[in-house]
């Protein structure tokens, strides 16, 4: 029970991180009559856009975060990106604050090596061999000890940022800097991981709420450079690998606890299925539920998070997704080809609104739904072809 928003009455989120996974979460909480608050380290910021407020802020700015959720006092804080000052959120839950999923979970899905020794240390998951350097001579013993092709990726970085797949020796040294590079935080810290050679890997959306654990059907998709670029639904996945792929995202979900959305991020091999990683959150590949099913990941993370039932997740049509990424920095662009893109059957695009490109940065995405995924992913395809980044 609650009153409207801006309302003494009102029910009030605040969204601390304002990108295109943030915009479809506060849209959603605004369906169900939710008073929002966007932050983010940019101003016009996409899920700023559509909130009832917004704050400017460096998100590991401990004291800042600390500020603003004073002021405002909000019913339920949401996390929304990897990179905030988990620290004051651990600190603010101990106060009384509701974080969401819980602070523990956002604080140790910031890092690679939180979570990693988690899954694989304390739960005994099956990951990817992997050690930790903190100089490139620790990282040279590291490659040497998991061999060649190794992954790369900064302790603290997402969507592929400072990642990349070291082939050799004479690479070690060019990859350990664009690791240093690619970072979020002030932190020489790396995650070397063996390279898996999988036939596929999934994202398994899986909510917690009130009604208990579900999941949603296995989100397939592509990456490149450690990127999403196209993400399909439903993968079609042997019984066996369902069964354990659903057991790892029950235990690490169960584990990490709260109730919300989890992407829970799996390589399908012929060994079997390993853990990758785990957002406490919506996950970009499954933005294809917006096309896909009756509840969308925002929604079902909204309804969990409210504490309201969701008896039942219906996929209503398979479906894919693509991405419109920018190739390189500009503050004035125009996006064309919308036309085009939309006289593809079946299709829906989503401008982001992101104030400025950078190489390689999400600027769109294409949801197109069809009678099986490979005629999905076709239309998603041709329709994200349509679109063209014009730069002044
Ligand atoms: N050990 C590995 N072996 C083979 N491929 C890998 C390995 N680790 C990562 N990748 C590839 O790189 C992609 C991105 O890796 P990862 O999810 O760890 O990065 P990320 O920066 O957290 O990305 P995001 O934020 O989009 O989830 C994976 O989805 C997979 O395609
Ligand atoms: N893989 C995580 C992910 O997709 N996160 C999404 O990207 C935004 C950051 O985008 P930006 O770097 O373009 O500002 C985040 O705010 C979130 O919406
Ligand atoms: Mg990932």
């Amino acid at each position: 029970m609650y009153g409207s928003p801006l309302s003494q009455q009102a029910r009030k989120m605040m969204i601390l991180g304002s990108g295109e996974l943030g915009k479809e979460v506060v849209l959603e909480a605004q369906r169900l009559g939710v008073e929002t608050i966007a932050v983010d380290r940019y101003d016009n910021a996409p899920a700023m856009q559509v909130a009832h407020r917004k704050y400017v802020t460096d998100m590991l700015d401990g004291d800042a975060i600390r500020r603003i959720i004073e002021e405002e006092r909000p019913d339920l804080i949401v996390p929304e990106i990897e990179a905030i000052a988990t620290e004051t959120l651990l600190a603010l839950e101990a106060e009384g604050h509701h974080v969401i999923p819980t602070a523990r979970a956002a604080r140790l899905t910031m890092d690679r090596e939180g979570i990693r020794r988690l899954a694989a240390e304390t739960l005994g998951l099956p990951t990817a061999p992997y050690r930790f350097a903190d100089s490139l001579d620790e990282l040279r013993a590291a490659a040497a000890e998991l061999g060649f092709p190794c992954v790369i990726k900064p302790i603290m970085s997402s969507s592929g940022k400072g990642q990349s797949v070291c082939r050799s020796e004479a690479e070690l040294e060019s990859c350990w800097n664009y690791a240093m590079e690619g970072g979020r935080a002030k932190k020489a810290r790396i995650i070397v991981e063996g390279f898996v050679t999988f036939d596929s890997e999934i994202t398994l959306l899986t909510v917690r709420s009130v009604s208990g654990t579900s999941y949603c059907p296995p989100i397939g998709h592509v990456q490149k450079d450690g990127d999403y670029i196209e993400s399909w639904q439903p993968h079609e996945m042997s019984e066996a690998h369902i069964r354990e792929a659903e057991d790892i995202a029950l235990r690490i979900t169960e584990e990490l606890g709260g109730y919300g959305i989890y992407g829970v991020e799996l390589f399908l091999t012929p060994d079997g299925v390993l853990f990758s990683e785990v957002s406490p959150r919506p996950h970009d590949t499954g933005m294809v539920t917006m096309a896909t099913q009756d509840l969308s990941e925002f929604a079902l993370h909204v309804r969990a998070i409210l504490g309201f039932p969701i008896p039942a997740i219906r996929l209503l049509t398979p479906g894919a997704s693509h991405t419109l990424k920018a190739d390189r920095e500009s503050a004035e662009f125009r996006i064309g080809g919308i036309e085009e893109a939309l006289s593809v059957p079946n299709t829906q695009v989503r401008l982001f609104g992101k104030p400025e490109t950078k190489t390689g940065r999400r600027m769109a995405v294409v949801l197109s739904s069809s009678v099986d995924v490979e005629a999905a992913r076709d239309l998603a395809r041709t329709a994200a072809e349509c679109l063209h980044i014009d730069y002044k």
